[in-house]
This record gives structure tokens, sequence and C-alpha cells, in this order.
């Protein structure tokens, strides 16, 4: 009887001995005493309003003196939130790289975002987690892998013809042409084309446009709608209205063409020989793992689609954007652009007259000094000057400062890739430093930035940017074809204005004007 009880205690006892370890444990992991990164002052309402009504653009000529005045890690309270910047590439590596699970997180949806994204149901905002997994393989899977790329390639010859089409016709009347208009209508039929696989006519693509620029562009202007909602939407309430009417209006030019392709899909009427699966035909088709494998519904599918179109259409037409008007002021990276073709484009017969093939995708792989433009466009003027905002699972430490769980996470793409201590001359377009010492081929260059952050113009870690092949192939492809058709020269009396403005993305404030004639090549 003895001998039983003392085995007893001794259980309990090593058992409770364990229960305090484990509670220690606890607390040590749990409580961080770290402070906060510095920042400015913080009175309540005052500055979280403040904060929550000026652009991004703003915030970030304010970031620039508070890092030189507090370090690479800063604080502000936007709005009922703490947000922490980072502008430091050895930072930022530490945490989306070498602590990548932790910081893959989204912050809790804000209300207007939460609606704008069916309660976070897309790649963009949904936390780091099975939905998120799902939804991102199928988009990387079943749109983004390099078979399914290539056989779009008839797509992109086309959308390329309209717009060499639209642009020489553009040129005929016009001494000096915007060419804005033109990159944002050839992304978006490509978009929309992978997106619903059909080419739908100009004017439910201008439907399509209006709504998706309609939400983008309203951005920061229902920003202060996050802010105390129950207050702001009565406050602002012409406001409030003015965003359901767009959600409204979007569903309705979205939901006719998820439809059309449902009923088309469920006759047995696609054929997938000639034209490749849409990213809706594979939408329709996908199961939420933790939701009890039920399908998304229409509003879900919405969202998938209004994200692949505005990530795929804004981004890469305000690069291109910003490529052209860096090859139009520097006369003499477009001619080394057309030197660089003229050595690998055949040459074919078209009534007795020579004439060069356009360049086709096997050929960007020739193209070396190509790569190096578009490399050198997306440091000196990266599309977005932020990632999105990243959180962390828990709170966590870095750099000996608290990262706080509910807080935000922002990492700043523009001044990475600015950095003197990695890029001499930051501020200048020189495309020769992705080069070798004999300009003979591209240095290996790693944008994802694994062992090291150079620059991080599609992110890093394990939210870098799914598409940034896609966009890398399609700059590239309209680029050299650009430089390949037409002579891009500044208009007379005319210059390239490099004045940045902040719309979806970081835009050219005065959009390109650029006079355009057709190339002669002997
Ligand atoms: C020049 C063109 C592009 C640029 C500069 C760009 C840049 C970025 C950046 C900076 C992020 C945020 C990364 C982060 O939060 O850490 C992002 C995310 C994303 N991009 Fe892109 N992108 C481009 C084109 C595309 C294309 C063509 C697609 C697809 C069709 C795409 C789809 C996405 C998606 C779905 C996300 C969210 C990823 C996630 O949260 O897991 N992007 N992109």
């Amino acid at each position: 009887m003895e001998i039983w009880f003392i085995i007893l205690i001794s259980i309990s006892l090593v058992f409770l001995i364990k229960a305090i370890f484990s509670v220690i444990e606890l607390c040590t992991k749990t409580k961080i005493t770290n402070p906060l990164p510095p920042g400015p002052i913080h009175i309540p309402i005052i500055t979280a309003m403040k904060w929550l009504t000026i652009s991004f653009t703003e915030i970030e000529s304010i970031l620039k003196t508070l890092h030189a005045k507090y370090g690479p890690m800063v604080t502000l309270r936007i709005g009922s939130r703490t947000a922490i910047f980072i502008a430091d590439r050895s930072l930022a590596h530490q945490a989306l790289i070498q602590n990548g699970t932790l910081f893959a997180h989204r912050p809790r949806s804000l209300p207007v975002n939460k609606i704008t994204s069916s309660n976070q149901h897309n790649i963009s905002s949904a936390s780091y987690g099975p939905t998120w997994r799902v939804l991102r393989r199928n988009l990387a899977a079943e749109m983004l892998h390099p078979s399914r790329v290539k056989s779009f390639t008839q797509t992109r010859k086309w959308v390329l013809d309209a717009l060499l089409n639209h642009l020489h016709s553009d040129s005929k009347s016009n001494h000096s042409v915007k060419v804005k208009d033109h990159f944002q209508l050839a992304m978006f039929s490509l978009l929309v084309f992978m997106c619903f696989g059909q080419r739908v006519d100009d004017e439910k693509l201008n439907d399509v446009e209006r709504v998706q620029y309609g939400l983008l562009l309203g951005i920061n202007k229902f920003n202060v709608l996050n802010f105390w909602p129950k207050v702001t939407k009565f406050l602002f309430r012409k406001r409030w209205h003015e965003f359901l009417k767009l959600m409204r209006d979007q569903e309705e030019v979205l939901v006719p063409l998820i439809r059309e392709r449902k009923k088309a899909k469920e006759s047995g009427l696609l054929n997938y020989n000639n034209n490749p699966p849409a990213y809706v035909d594979t939408l329709l088709d996908l199961k939420l793992p933790k939701e009890g494998q039920r399908n998304l519904d229409e509003g879900e599918m919405v969202t998938l689609c209004s994200e692949f179109l505005n990530a795929g259409t804004d981004t890469t037409s305000t690069a291109l954007q910003w490529i052209m008007a860096n090859l139009v002021k520097y006369q003499q990276v477009q001619q080394r652009l057309v030197d660089e073709i003229e050595k690998i484009v055949t040459m074919k017969d078209i009534d007795d007259k020579k004439e060069k093939e356009v360049i086709n995708e096997e050929d960007l792989e020739k193209l070396p000094y190509l790569k190096a433009v578009i490399l050198e466009a997306l440091r000196r003027h990266p599309p977005g000057h932020f990632v999105l905002p990243h959180a962390v699972s828990e709170d966590v430490v870095l750099n000996g400062y608290l990262v706080p769980k509910e807080g935000t996470i922002n990492f700043m793409v523009a001044e990475i890739g600015w950095d003197p201590q990695v890029w001499e001359d930051p501020m200048a377009f020189k495309p020769e430093r992705f080069m070798n010492e004999d300009c003979s081929k591209v240095e290996v260059f790693d944008i994802t930035g694994t062992k090291e952050i150079k620059m991080m113009p599609f992110g890093a870690g394990r939210r870098i940017c799914p598409g940034y092949n896609l966009a890398l192939l399609h700059l590239e492809y309209f680029v050299a074809n650009l430089v390949w058709n037409f002579h891009w020269k500044v208009p007379k009396g005319g210059d390239v204005d490099f004045s940045e403005k902040q719309e979806f993305t970081i835009v050219m404030k005065n959009p390109l004007m650029a006079h355009i004639s057709t190339r002669i090549h002997h």
C-alpha cells in the first residue's frame, strides 16, 4: 500500500513539475518586454486620423525623415493600428526569408477591405493558412506554371498586334501620343482573356476597366471609412454610398462573364484543345478545405477575378510606362536595345522586300541587355513602393524591438532598391549595373532575394508575388517589340517628367507623351 502511495505521489510530482515548467515557458514566450520601434508622439484619435487621411506617398516622404531620426524601424499609429515600417534590406531578409513563416500573415481586414475581399477570401488578403494555400496553389499551378503561360502565346501576339496598330494610327494623327491608355487597354485585354477565356468586345472591355479602376483609384478615398465605421459611415455617407455603388457595378459587369463561362463548362462546350482553361474555370472547380470542402460562391469568384485583373494589369502597365519613359529620355539605351535585337532577329521576304519578323518569346532569352533594362526600371521605379501589409502570427522580436501580433509590418520597397550602400548613384538609370564586365550577359541576379535582398519589387519570401515570371515575360515581350517597331522620341518642345503620383501603383504624375515613328531597318 505504502509503495503504491509513493509511486502515485512521484507521478503526480513529475506532472506538477512539467506543468510548472510549461507555464514558465509560456510566460517567457508570450511576455515580450521589448519596446515597440520608436516613432513620433501619438495623440489618440488626432494622430490616428491624420495618418489615415494622407496618402501613402506623403507617409513615405515623412518616413524618410523619421528613419533618418529613429533608425530603420519606425512605428506609426494609423487608425486603430500599430504600423511598423522597415526600410532596411537586411531586416527585410531576416523577417521575410529567415523567419518566413512567422511574417507571412496578413492583418485582419478593416471594414472596407473586408467587403472588397469577400471576408479575406482572396490570395493577397487571406491569412497564412489552408485557404490562402489552396487559392495561391491554384493560381500558381493552373495559370502561372510555365507550360500554362506558354499556352497563351497566341493571345499575347494578338494583343501586341492590336497595340502596335493603335499606336500606329494614333501617331499618324497626333505629333505626340499619350501612351498610358494604350498600355492599360493592352494589359486589360490580355488579362481579361486569361481570366474569362474570351475576347470580349470593346464595350465590355471598357466596362471591366471602368469598374476595376473605379475601385482601385478609390482606395485612398475610402480609407477613412475603416476608422470607427459606425461614425464615419454616417459622417462620410456620400463616400460610403459611392463605395457601395462601385461594388454593385463591379458585380454587374463581372458576374455575367462568370455565369457565361459556368454555363459553357456545364454544357460541355469548352474545348481545351484550342484554348487553354481560363482562370474562372479553375475557380469553378475549387473547393475550400477548411470550410467543409464547399465551392466558392459567386461573390468570392468576383473577388478573385478582380484580384487577378488588378494584380496583373495596373502593375505591369505602370512598369511598362516607366520603362518606355526611360527609353524616350535616354536614346542611347534605346539604340543599344535595338542593336541587340538586330543581331538575333531573322529576316523574312514580304512582297520582295526584306522585313524583320516580330520578336517572339523564344528570342527573349537571347536579349541580356533587354533583361537589364527591365530590372533597372523595376529597381528605380518599382510600381509598388511598399509590399502589401504583412502581420505576424505571434508577438516577436526583430532587431531588439517588439513586433506585435495585432499590428502591421510594412516593407519599403523603393527605399530598399535605392540603398546607396548597394547601388552606386542609385537614382540614376543605368541598366549596365546588371551586366557582367564585358556587358555580354546579365549577372546572375536573384529577384526573389532568397540569399540576399538587394531590391524587392515583387516582395520576398512566402508572400512574394506569384506572378513575377509572367510579369517579366510581358514586360520583355512588349518592350522588345515596341522599340523594334517604332522609334520613340521626346516630342518637340516637350520633355519626360519623372515626377511620381500615387494611384493604386506609383504612376507618372504627368503621363508619358512620346513622338512615335515607324522604325526603318536596313
Ligand atoms: C510588374 C508587375 C508586378 C509587380 C511589380 C508585382 C508586385 C507585387 C508585390 C510587391 C506583391 C506583394 C508581396 C508581399 O506582400 O510581400 C504582390 C503580390 C501579389 N501579386 Fe504581384 N506584381 C506584379 C504582377 C503580378 C501578376 C502578373 C500577377 C498575376 C496575374 C500577380 C499576382 C499577385 C498576387 C495574387 C499577389 C498576392 C500574393 C500573396 O499574398 O500571397 N502580380 N505583387
